[in-house]
């Protein structure tokens, strides 16, 4: 089975994936990462397994869809994965890979998710709400941020003397098991 990954930072995610393959907990190859900006953690990732990396040269909306479209026909996804991925994937993407795009948040939605929750500001919103509770969510991709159905969530509990980096990882321990986890189980499904 083939996957495709987004990502636009330092690619932690995309590493749980790479690890999971290499352990054998997950039967899956990665066809490329394609990312929406140059010299990443995520594309270093990528380059020291000789993953095609494929970066988004981003000038107007349509050539944006265009690039995605190519690509994507060339590496035939039978999932795709956003994994930190911070730009908007294209209705026209959406409507083409029907459930068979998934994106994981770091949060438990739809709490703390939509435009502008991303990273950092999605734990401070966290802990200044004085939240007994957060966790990361896995959910399918429709051309709204962070709607889609959610897949599946793991809840972190959020003490006290938290902060936002302290819970941020905390979180991203739980995204690391979580969507390896998800993208099995769609998987064996298919
Ligand atoms: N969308 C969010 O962005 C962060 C990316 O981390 P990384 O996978 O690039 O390390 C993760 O917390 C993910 O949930």
């Amino acid at each position: 089975k083939n996957l495709v990954v987004f990502a636009s930072g330092s690619g932690s995610n995309f590493q749980a994936i790479i690890d999971s393959i290499k352990e054998g907990t997950l039967d899956a190859g990665i066809a490329g990462l394609i990312t929406d900006r140059p010299g990443i953690g995520a594309i270093e990732r990528a380059n020291s397994e000789s993953i095609p990396v494929y970066t988004i040269k981003y000038d107007t909306q349509s050539s944006y869809t265009e690039q995605l479209i190519h690509k994507l026909d060339e590496w035939k996804p039978d999932l795709i994965i956003l994994a930190g991925y911070l730009k908007k994937i294209p209705v026209a993407i959406t409507e083409k890979y029907p459930n068979q795009i998934i994106n994981i948040h770091p949060s438990l939605l739809p709490k703390y998710g939509g435009k502008g929750f991303y990273g950092l500001n999605v734990h401070k919103a966290v802990v200044d709400a004085s939240e007994k509770e957060s966790g990361c969510t896995v959910h399918f991709v429709n051309e709204f941020y962070d709607q889609g159905d959610i897949i599946e969530q793991k809840k972190v509990p959020v003490s006290p003397d938290d902060t936002p980096e302290s819970l941020a990882r905390k979180v991203l321990k739980e995204e690391h098991k979580l969507l390896p986890k998800v993208i099995a189980e769609i998987l064996n499904s298919n």
